[in-house]
Formats: structure tokens, sequence, C-alpha cells
């Protein structure tokens, strides 16, 4: 495709600068031809999910070639990102217009409620038309390239109606899909991690979750980090359906493999994940739970949800996220990477010990923080997070 970069689109405001792919942060990936093995076909058929599995696995996978199209162009070009609070670019619009198009289309016959990140009303202000037609753009060239609903040609207005789908307010009552439609946009534009995160509640339960992560390596990350110097194949699907176990497999290929989190019972052997980002988690609070609980590897640091997706196949043990005063996290942050670590024998709760709540809307109602390891080691590491709360940080 033809790059011309225009667009670094900020929140709350559309900014035309160089770069047409920017309009303001992202996660997703891709493979359409991906089918799975017949064992594992016959192994999922039993449950209730089968067709909102499917129809998930190709709504992300779409999005991430999408992502992946983007994020070529943009490494492409000379444009550095812009260290924005709340960055978004055209592939973030184009992951959410696709992946509600395709699940509406997928599912014709259920009633669509999609709680997603993003919104259509910096594209409707004057000046963002040209933004809105790069981002239809490339959600038809995507489906085309796909083969799929050959039938129709979205219009811009199409795809701001897709995109304002993802208004709904969730709830415990009902199905709602729950989209970040490019999880760690910060990644996405440094070239690091990102991911396409797609779950669905029912009843306000997280029932189904799938995480496209374009940029994650098929095999572990364990004490590396994200970066392209890593050698081999990436791109990874995971996929969880309740009680069904976490799979994982290529992008680019249909064998999926169970993936279980790490047994690891001594904390001196556990790694641990973190934001990249200093500003999305306290960074001193993490190192001081780490050194409490005697883990002797350094950090590793990776954009998004991928975090997730790494720890339900035991790249490393636990995963500590705590925002800054005042931050609420939003249940499209968490609720794919959730049950991809619940169903691979992993615990998620907040830093008091609480199962998190995805019933309660858009928000996620928590104490302090975020913490994810195995069941052995998530008495000694709540342990530590209390303690270390108290020491080092007396205000919160
Ligand atoms: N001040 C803050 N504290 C914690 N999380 C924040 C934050 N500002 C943004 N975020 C969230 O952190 C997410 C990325 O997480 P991570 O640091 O694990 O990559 C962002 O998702 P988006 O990139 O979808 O906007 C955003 O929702
Ligand atoms: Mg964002
Ligand atoms: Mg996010
Ligand atoms: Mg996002």
């Amino acid at each position: 495709m033809s790059v011309n970069f225009v667009s670094i689109i900020a929140k709350p405001k559309i900014t035309i600068t160089t770069n047409p792919f920017l309009v303001s942060s992202p996660l997703l990936f891709f493979s359409n031809k991906t089918k799975m093995k017949p064992s594992i076909l016959t192994a999922f058929s039993s449950m209730s999910y089968d067709k909102e599995l499917a129809a998930a696995k190709k709504a992300a996978s779409l999005a991430a070639r999408l992502c992946q199209k983007v994020q070529k162009a943009i490494l492409q070009s000379d444009v550095q990102s812009k260290s924005d609070k709340s960055p978004v670019t055209v592939a973030d619009y184009g992951s959410q217009a696709l992946v509600s198009y395709v699940l509406q289309r997928e599912l014709p016959s259920e009633l669509f409620s999609l709680v997603a990140e993003e919104d259509s009303e910096d594209l409707r202000k004057d000046g963002a038309q040209e933004t809105l037609e790069r981002i239809t753009k490339l959600v038809n060239d995507i489906l085309a390239s796909d083969g799929s609903y050959s039938d129709s040609i979205l219009s811009a207005d199409d795809v701001v109606k897709a995109i304002d789908c993802g208004k709904s307010e969730g709830g415990s009552r009902g199905r709602h899909w729950v989209l970040d439609p490019i999880d760690g946009t910060k990644g996405f534009l440094r070239g690091d991690q990102y991911a396409i995160a797609l779950a669905l509640l029912d009843e306000g339960t997280v029932v189904l979750g799938v995480l496209a992560c374009p940029n994650l390596p098929l095999t572990s990350i364990a004490g590396g980090g994200s970066h392209h110097s890593l050698p081999g194949e990436v791109g990874c699907l995971f996929f969880s359906v309740a009680g069904g176990g976490t799979y994982m497999h290529s992008l680019d290929s249909s064998s999926a493999v169970k993936v279980q989190v790490s047994s690891i019972d001594n904390p001196e052997e556990a790694s641990f994940f973190e934001s990249y980002e200093a500003a999305h988690s306290m960074h001193d609070l993490s190192s001081s739970i780490a050194k409490k609980l005697g883990v002797k590897a350094p950090p590793v640091r990776i954009d998004s949800q991928a975090k997730y997706g790494a720890l339900s196949r035991g790249d490393g043990v636990i995963y500590l996220r705590f925002p800054h005063k005042g931050y609420r996290e939003k249940i499209w942050d968490h609720a794919a990477g959730y049950i991809v670590v619940a169903e691979a024998g992993g615990v998620v709760t907040d830093a008091a010990g609480n199962p998190l709540d995805f019933s309660k809307g858009r928000y996620l109602d928590l104490d302090t923080g975020i913490i994810v390891t195995n069941q052995k080691l998530m008495p000694s590491l709540l342990k530590a997070v209390r303690e270390s709360i108290e020491e080092k940080v007396p205000s919160l």
C-alpha cells in the first residue's frame, strides 16, 4: 500500500501532523486461514460458545492484520511516536470498526452489545475527514484481502457507526463483547508489543477471550523483553473459553497448543512482568515487592496484555500492575487477558486479593492494583504486596 503518513491525532483533539496513521493509541493481530485441528475442534464443540469463539477469532485476526499493515507503514516512515498521554492511531479506529463489523456479520442473530475503548467523536470533527477516509480504506482493504463479505464495501458512515457500536455500558445482565482494539498503543508506536484484546461477558462473567499479539515471539520471552532483536517467528493468538483451558497458535497457522502457567513455587526462580511505561505502573513499588519475595531476575517490561499471554504459557510467573493514584482501570484492558491466564491455571486479583469484577460497567472497581501469578505463589505474593504497600507507599 502506498504510505502517506499524515495524521498524528491525539485525544481529545485530532491534529494533522506528518503521520496519517497516528490519530492517537493501540494492540492486535491476525490470520484468517486459521482453522483449528480436528482434535481441538472436537474438544471445543461440546461447549456453548463455539460460534462466538469462531467469530471472535476471525474478528481479532483481521484486526491484527490491519494493525500489522499500519505498524509496518509507521515503522517505515521517519515518524517518531509523539509522547502523548493518550495516543490513538488509525489502526485503533480501524481495528475497532473491523471487529465490530465482523462480529455483527458472523453473529447476525444475536443482540449485539459492545464495550470498546474508542469512539468516533474526534473523527466527526472538521479536518478529520481525510483520516476517516484512510480508516475506511484500511478496513475495506483488509476485508477484501480476506475475501469475506465481498457483497459489501463499507462507507465512511458505516465505519463511524461500527466504531460507535462500542458505546455499551456493559454490566451484569446479558451478553456484552469487550474490546480493546489496540492495547498498548504506546508500544505499537514504538514498534514493540501490542495486542488486540476481545472478550465476551455473559451475565457479568468473562466466558471467552481472544488475545492477538502480533509482535510476541512464538517461543518464550523469559528474561528477554519484547525487542526486535529476538530471533524467530512472531505473532501469537491466545484463546480461551470458560472451562476449556487456554490455547495458543501462531497468527499464521492453525496448529493450536494448550498452554499452562508456570508451576514455579520458589520465588528465587521466578521472573515478573510489568508495564514498559512507568506512567502506567509504579516500578519502584513492584521492585520492592520483588525484593521482598526474593525474586532475583530483573523485571520484564513489555506493553499491553501480551503480558497476560506470555504469563499464560509460563514465560514468567508474576505480573504486577500498580497504577498511580487516581487512575481507574477499564474492563477492556484486562478482560481477555484475565480469562487467558485464569484458564491456563493462573490467578488474577486486585492488590487485596479480591477477584476482579467485570460486571460493574466500563470500569473495574479495584483496591490499588492488579496482581497475577500461579496458585502456589499467590499467598506469599499477597503478603509481599501488603507489606510493601504499607512500608513504601503510606499514602495509598
Ligand atoms: N496513567 C495510567 N495508569 C495506568 N494505566 C494507564 C494509564 N494511562 C493509560 N493506561 C492504560 O494502560 C494501557 C496499556 O497498558 P500497558 O502499560 O500494560 O501497556 C493503556 O491501554 P491502551 O494502549 O489501549 O490505551 C491504557 O488504558
Ligand atoms: Mg488508549
Ligand atoms: Mg488498553
Ligand atoms: Mg487501546
